[in-house]
């Protein structure tokens, strides 16, 4: 049975740039259960990897408002000593480049050790060992004895990454958070890589925050999707309503990008997410972008409609959204 592990409610997350407060999170609001595989995908700068430091409590100057209840606590504000209590243990983090993860000068048996140190001091030295030992097994390492004693510059990308994933399940996290964990690897340790983390979220009975930009990755492993554009969600669903009914204009311009068989010609959204200082605070922060779509189709405020249970889409202008053939989009373009 799944339950609720995480529920995010209105979250904001604000930078400090000179004077003023930018929000790159704003009014999120999401569920993870256990057992489950959340994906959150974006293109770059629409806030993913803000999201996720905020839920894991590492930002040091952001200001957060609204609410992070993880297994019914808030912890969007809660003491940074308890906040290190539960990181590691019950939420752990796997991060993009397994090199910046990894100690460069530190063995890798000793890496994996330190969090069982942090987190599990009644070891002994002995039981650590063999967990430490254990994990490298779990995360198929082949020799874990021989690995153990090996420095991370002595291991392939595939190999340090799946050490990365040791130490995050090394106390058997409730929630584990993979922000963009293959974009440094090719494409068959690719596959491999997410294989395991599927394997671990159903030995664990896990729940996971998987982020991506790459759809054929979300599509193999999530269960639900969030689309992120500019801080917000624009639209979330279970996976195969997205991949099948896809509604928001943003969603649809993403699927959009990548080709299909027997599809010639593919329309693709200009631009790009605007910088924090430049994103418009009102209105629907994607009609920039679909220029030939009528003003009067956006929400003022823009809100998440529930449009079938569980899937929910952000701001009217769904309902109005076709892609118009080149010479027409050319058209807007010049005139806008
Ligand atoms: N510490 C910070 N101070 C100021 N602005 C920040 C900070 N961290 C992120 N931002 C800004 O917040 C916005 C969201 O960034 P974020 O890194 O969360 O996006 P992302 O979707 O994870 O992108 P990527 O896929 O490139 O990692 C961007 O405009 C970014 O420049």
């Amino acid at each position: 049975m799944r339950n609720k592990l995480l529920e995010i409610n209105n979250l904001k997350t604000s930078f400090r740039i000179g004077d003023n407060y930018y929000a790159a999170v704003d009014d999120v609001s999401l569920t993870v259960n256990n057992n489950e595989i959340l994906g959150i995908v974006g293109e770059s700068g629409s806030g993913k990897s803000a999201l996720a430091f905020s839920i894991m409590g590492l930002h040091t100057r952001a200001k957060i408002e609204g609410n992070i209840f993880y297994k019914g606590q808030d912890i969007a504000n809660i003491s940074p000593a308890k906040l290190n209590k539960l990181r590691g243990d019950d939420l752990a983090m796997i991060f993009q480049d397994p090199l910046t993860a990894l100690n460069p000068l530190m063995r890798i048996g000793d890496q994996i050790a330190e969090t069982l140190i942090l987190h599990k001091p009644e070891m002994s030295q002995k039981q650590r060992k063999e967990r430490v030992l254990e994990l490298i097994d779990l995360v198929r390492i082949p020799r874990p004895e021989h690995v153990y004693e090996q420095f991370p510059h002595e291991l392939s990308g595939g190999m340090r990454q799946r050490v990365v994933i040791a130490i995050a399940i090394a106390n058997r996290p409730d929630l584990l958070i993979a922000d963009e964990p293959t974009t440094a690897l090719d494409v068959t340790i690719q596959a491999q890589i997410l294989d395991l983390i599927r394997e671990l979220k159903n030995d664990l009975d896990s729940g996971v925050i998987l982020i991506t930009h790459d759809l054929g990755v979300v599509a193999e492993m999530a269960d639900r999707v969030a689309v992120m554009y500019a801080g917000q969600i624009v639209e979330i669903a279970e996976v195969h309503t997205l991949f099948e009914n896809p509604l928001h204009p943003y969603t649809k311009s993403l699927l959009n990008s990548v080709p299909t068989e027997g599809q010639e010609k593919l329309h693709v959204i200009q631009g790009v997410v605007p910088s924090l200082q430049k994103l418009p605070r009102k209105g629907c922060r994607f009609a920039a972008r679909i220029p030939w779509v009528d003003a009067s189709a956006h929400e003022e405020y823009p809100e998440l409609h529930e449009v079938e249970p569980g899937h929910f889409v952000r701001c009217t202008c769904y309902s109005h959204f076709y892609f118009p053939d080149e010479s027409k989009e050319a058209y807007a373009h010049g005139n806008s």
